[in-house]
């Protein structure tokens, strides 16, 4: 399936007639829903559902700073893909991530949840469809501006060579310098005592440069963690920008093990209570007291709601959550720890 050809050129010869001053005022006085005249001439046109609506193409607009969230993320007939004649990764999504609740998102590998959180931040925008925060797209909001509102633990999170401080403070420069705060984000995530235990504590560089042998028991040189700490680095990183409207967690425990896995997912879902957030984890067990949880297969979305409801339609998602659980049965029927 393939957007109609043709909608890039007429959506940008369309765009081409730019509004007066005296028009342009009036937009920006507008005190109703966000609806530019710009975003209207670039508007998709949605024919059938089964298949995707024409592109949208980028117009010059004055760019929006953004508020805090008041009412929630919207998704709206969202079709992604990587690059003309690439394969379409999401399909027409259309989820609701409302203010102040935790929306999980559940799928097999390649299903396209990590293409979403992308979307989410705005390194891309949807090939057709839109996003909007608080009803006003996210094409007409300023990107810094709208990544300043949101924090997220990505699935391939970055290892800095820099000090352990430093790595955890790029969250929120300003905590550079405020020791409460970053031990307060490493002690959520254990790792309080692994960095003052290390030779220069939180000025320790976690990167390893060996220039010669007797570099080797020299604390200048820095140290290596392990995959799980720097996991938990990379949480205290997103943890330290605990005043942002939208939290992504894209699998924050993959490489911890068990015991931590558990008490990260315990820490994470009291840091999420009464606060807007998106999570995406293969383990269902941490995502069954989600507010809605969204399954998406291939792209689409085919159930959304909570674990009872899911469990209740006996689903996809209660396919899987049984499949999970019969990991961890031996004799005895429990659920997955
Ligand atoms: N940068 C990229 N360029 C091209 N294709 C990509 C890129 N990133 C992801 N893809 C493709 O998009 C599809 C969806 O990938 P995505 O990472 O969103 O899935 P996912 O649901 O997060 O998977 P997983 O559970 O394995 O993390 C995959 O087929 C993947 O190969």
């Amino acid at each position: 399936m393939r957007p109609a050809r043709g909608g890039r050129a007429s959506a940008t010869s369309r765009c081409s007639s730019r509004p007066s001053p005296a028009a342009r005022r009036r937009w920006r006085t507008w005190s109703g829903p966000w609806r530019s005249p710009t975003s209207r001439c670039c508007s998709t046109t949605t024919t059938a559902r089964s298949s995707p609506p024409r592109p949208t193409s980028p117009c010059p607009r004055v760019p929006l700073d953004v508020s805090p969230l008041r009412a929630g993320i919207e998704l709206r007939d969202v079709w992604f893909r990587y690059g003309p004649g690439k394969p379409w990764v999401l399909r027409g999504v259309d989820p609701t991530i409302p203010a102040g609740h935790t929306v999980a998102l559940v799928g097999l590998n390649g299903a396209g949840k990590s293409t979403l959180v992308t979307l989410l931040c705005r390194f891309c925008d949807p090939t057709s469809g839109s996003l909007s925060w608080d009803g006003a797209d996210y094409r007409d909001l300023r990107a810094d501006a709208l990544r300043g509102r949101i924090a997220t633990v990505f699935q391939d999170f970055m290892r800095y060579e820099l000090t352990a401080r430093e790595n955890i403070a790029l969250g929120d420069l300003p905590a550079m310098e405020d020791s409460s705060r970053l031990t307060a984000a490493a002690g959520a995530v254990r790792l309080h005592h692994t960095i003052t235990s290390l030779p220069k504590g939180y000025d320790t560089l976690l990167t390893r440069t060996f220039l010669d042998q007797q570099d080797d028991d020299d604390p200048e040189t820095g140290v290596l963690l392990s995959g799980g700490q720097w996991q938990r680095v990379a949480i205290a990183r997103t943890l330290l920008r605990n005043r942002c409207d939208l939290m992504i967690l894209d699998e924050p425990g993959s490489g911890l093990d068990a015991e931590a896995e558990h008490e990260i997912h315990q820490r994470l879902r009291e840091l999420r209570q009464g606060r807007t957030s998106v999570l995406i984890s293969h383990r269902l067990s941490a995502v069954r007291e989600a507010d809605a949880i969204v399954v998406l297969p291939q792209g689409r979305v085919v159930e959304q709601g909570s674990h009872d409801a899911l469990m209740a339609a006996g689903g996809h998602y209660a396919r899987l959550f049984h499949i999970q659980a019969g990991g961890y049965r031996s004799d005895t029927a429990e659920a997955p720890a």
